[in-house]
């Protein structure tokens, strides 16, 4: 397989797509953008102004008149990008408590999918990207050269993220992430899509590395890990 000019990673919430995209983003000089900020802005802003997340097209509305800019990290504090809306900076409540509740109801409207589609094809057609989210490969990117779909059993994703949140000064239990992230698996499955051209990966008891060289093989390009 010639080198892709875009690559799709689709996959429930800690399958392991932004670590996968960000090995395979630096691996070939692309960008990544990681889809499921722009729905997390978009709930931190609806609850700051108090928005009715039952209103898809009040939803939809903010979506389109907030200015969302997704940038480079501007501050070493181990952020991956730096999330602006109408300047500001909200890079850090995107993984708070309260946006983590809501996303999934705000992301389940399909007015809200609609009025954030073209920002994300618009960065899918500037090519050279590695695009992670649930509907990357089958309604995003549907010319992406590479879709991958990653999975992971709920219980090594919920182990995952709580390690994660807990890491990040978060005192959550795994059990308590067992059951969001069961919750928002099952709200999310309706936009979640396992596109027909895509390769799919079970990370469970893989390293990142073990994934990251598994894709590259499957490409045939060495990799220069
Ligand atoms: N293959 C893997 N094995 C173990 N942990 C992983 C693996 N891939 C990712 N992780 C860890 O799991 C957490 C979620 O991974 P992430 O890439 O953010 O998932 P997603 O983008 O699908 O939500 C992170 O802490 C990450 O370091
Ligand atoms: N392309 C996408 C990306 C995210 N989302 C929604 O946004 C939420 C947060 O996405 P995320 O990728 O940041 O979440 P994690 O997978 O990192 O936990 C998901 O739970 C979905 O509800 C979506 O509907 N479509």
């Amino acid at each position: 397989m010639t080198t892709p000019h875009t690559i799709a990673i689709d996959g429930p919430a800690a399958s392991g797509k932004s670590t996968l995209g960000k090995l395979l983003a630096d691996h070939f000089g692309y960008i990544y953008f990681d889809t499921g900020v722009l729905y997390r802005a978009l709930t931190y802003v609806a609850l700051e102004q108090a928005v009715d997340l039952a209103n898809a097209a009040a939803l939809a509305k903010l979506a389109q008149t907030t200015n969302f800019d997704v940038l480079a990290p501007s501050i070493a504090d181990g952020r991956q990008y730096t999330v602006l809306a109408n300047g500001n900076d909200i890079t850090w409540p995107l993984r708070a408590a309260n946006v983590e509740r809501n996303v999934s109801q705000v992301a389940a409207h399909p007015a809200v999918r609609e009025a954030l589609r073209d920002t994300q094809r618009q960065i899918g057609k500037a090519g050279h990207v590695v695009m992670a989210g649930r509907d990357i490969g089958a309604v995003i990117m549907p010319d992406a050269q590479l879709k991958i779909y990653l999975d992971a059993s709920v219980e090594e994703r919920a182990q995952r993220r709580a390690q994660e949140l807990n890491a990040r000064g978060r005192a959550i239990s795994y059990n308590e992430v067992l059951a969001d992230l069961t919750r928002r698996d099952a709200i999310d499955a309706a936009n979640t899509f396992l596109a027909a051209d895509a390769i799919t990966i079970s990370t469970d008891g893989r390293s990142p590395e073990d994934v990251f060289q598994a894709i590259v093989n499957l490409m045939g390009v060495e990799a220069q890990a």
